[in-house]
């Protein structure tokens, strides 16, 4: 290194075999130097790992350790950061270092100084060039080194990365960095980075090969993350609802028919929704169909879809039956003991062959589905009764879960309620309301007939009353539903209201009137709400409010 401003050997010690100091030479002289020197634990510590800190109070050197004949020099040099100060420091063996990264035989190496001249060539680029040791060391870099540009370097002070350098009919990609020392360029260092761009294609085509695995990794953590979710939304830690649960992991993954059977508002819905979304098809969609909301005249258009003009009134482009808009996911028939009995005839098919035949078309068409059902009719009863294909039943229910009542775990009524509280906050904006202690056994204490979906209504019903960020047993007795007796269903307080007389259903038909009306007045007439309100679905209420209302 010529620079001023490059490490200078700033003095020297030569030491005896018997460790006198026999020369001192610059800042050698300084006695604190001697008496390191002449200190034997110094010399014995500097002699084995040869680069060695010595810091004096007012400056700092590192001192190199050789052997001379008849005994030892100390080199002292300064201008050392704090980086190589700290790196001599701290690593016993950085000597050991520094040879290894000079002579290792995976890196090529090149150095050259400010005026372009090598100063080392590494082992292995020597060996690559044809050079003895040291043997391009003093000759400008261009004449050694083919298609260089070190020298460039070194004037521009810019660092070139992942370049191709063609040398000795090889290409090779290198890196070439200029060495600054206080600003000012003192050299330059060029390494060999890969052997070849095929080198680089290749570990780029395998860092995209893994940026896929990665992607995909990511995908399946939110696929089962999402799936996780679902299985969450059924909510409850009974055991009865547990084991709801450990079905639905087991059988989800396998591509076998499902029928979900329980009373109304168990959450059968939401089994099926767990199952597809645990299931390998949960990337195709899960489709729903509502066997009993179905005209026995619309089933078969609806299921099978129809082709283009095969009947008045049908869209002119013609339809996609659910089953096709299942193909490679999974369709959910839901009140499937509702459906009428030439329909199951032709569902058997289906289920059979596999293959489904829109209306007014000629060939089936094969589509790739899973089956589950639902049914809060006892099948067995409805087979008896000759309402419900046995073969069919067999071909729909290899696996059957049977899902509990609210009465058979009424435990969960806590746990329900701090989740539809949460859920109707959200909905409404609303601030989770403080439960009053005496709540949850109010509702524990009574009957379920309706269910979760029950439950939910009677919730939301006392969640409207709910003042000051409190829901207290008060509001549901405002909602009308702290006055049946526990688990004795009881007429409504409504029911007072209404004409003497009549038929039960002349009575019940009054009172479904009186309770459409309330709620329509209560919600202004917003009918999504209305139904929500009251449980039904939303074509009941329309056909209800036709019927009783607009006639
Ligand atoms: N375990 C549960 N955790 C959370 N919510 C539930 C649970 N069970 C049912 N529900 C809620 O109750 C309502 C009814 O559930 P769902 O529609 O799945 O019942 P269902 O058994 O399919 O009823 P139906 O036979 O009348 O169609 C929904 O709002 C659902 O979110």
């Amino acid at each position: 290194m010529t620079s001023d401003k490059s490490p200078n050997v700033k003095g020297l010690i030569v030491v005896d075999d018997d460790g006198q100091v026999v020369l001192q030479l610059g800042a050698g002289q300084d006695q604190r130097l001697t008496a390191m020197v002449s200190d034997p634990d110094w010399m014995a510590e500097a002699i084995e790992r040869r680069i060695v800190p010595a810091l004096l109070t007012d400056v700092q050197y590192v001192a190199l350790v050789t052997g001379v004949q008849g005994g030892r020099l100390v080199l002292f040099f300064d201008q050392v950061t704090d980086t190589v100060l700290r790196f001599f420091t701290q690593v016993d063996f950085s000597f050991d270092i520094i040879d290894h990264i000079l002579s290792d035989p995976y890196d090529a190496m090149a150095v050259i100084d400010a005026k372009a001249r090598l100063a080392f060539v590494s082992p292995v680029h020597e060996k690559f060039f044809g050079l003895k040791t040291g043997e391009g060391v003093g000759r400008n870099v261009r004449d050694v080194i083919q298609n260089t540009r070190l020298h460039h370097v070194v004037r521009t002070g810019v660092a070139e990365v992942g370049q191709i350098q063609k040398m000795r009919d090889s290409e090779r990609v290198v890196s070439r960095h200029p060495i600054k020392h206080d600003g000012m360029v003192v050299g330059a260092i060029g390494r060999v980075m890969f052997k070849g761009p095929q080198q680089v294609e290749a570990l780029a085509r395998r860092i995209n090969v893994l940026e896929k695995e990665i992607a995909s990794y990511r995908t399946e953590r939110k696929v089962s993350e999402r799936a996780e979710a679902f299985l969450k939304a059924i909510v409850g830690q009974s055991p009865a609802i547990e084991a709801v649960r450990d079905q639905i992991r087991k059988v989800a993954p396998l591509d076998i028919p499902v029928l979900v059977q329980g009373e109304s508002g168990t959450g059968k819905e939401l089994v099926a929704k767990a199952l597809h979304a645990l299931s390998p098809r949960n990337k195709a969609r899960l489709v729903t169909v509502n066997a009993a909301a179905l005209p026995a005249s619309l089933v078969e258009s609806e299921l099978f879809g129809y082709e283009p003009g095969s009947f008045t009134g049908a869209d002119s482009k013609g339809r996609l039956g659910k089953f096709e808009q299942a193909d490679k996911g999974t369709i959910f028939l839901d009140e499937i003991g509702d459906m009428p009995l030439e329909v199951q005839s032709k569902l058997l098919r289906v289920l059979q062959d596999r293959l489904v035949e829109r209306v007014g078309g000629e060939s089936p068409r094969q589509v790739d589905f899973r089956l589950i059902s639902a049914t809060n009719r006892d099948l067995e009863r409805s087979i008896e009764q000759e309402k419900f294909r046995l073969d069919l039943f067999y071909r729909i229910s290899p696996v059957l879960i049977k899902m509990p009542t609210l009465a058979e775990r009424i435990e969960d009524i806590p746990l329900l309620l701090e989740h539809f509280l949460k859920d109707l906050s959200d909905h409404y904006d609303r601030p989770i309301p403080e439960v009053e202690e005496a709540v949850p056994d109010l509702l524990m204490g009574r009957a379920w007939p309706g269910n979760v979906r029950e439950l939910r209504h009677v919730i939301e019903r006392a969640f409207v009353f709910a003042e000051n960020g409190w829901l207290r047993v008060a509001d549901f007795e405002h909602a009308g539903h702290a006055a049946p007796p526990p688990r004795i269903a009881a007429a409504p307080a409504v029911v007072t209201d209404l004409a003497d007389g009549g038929s039960l259903k002349d009575v019940l038909g009054q009172l479904e009137r009186k309770l459409i009306a309330d709620a329509m007045i209560r919600f202004n007439g917003n009918k999504k709400k209305v139904a929500e309100h009251l449980g039904v679905s939303r074509s009941y209420l329309y056909k209800k409010l036709e019927e009783d209302f607009e006639a």
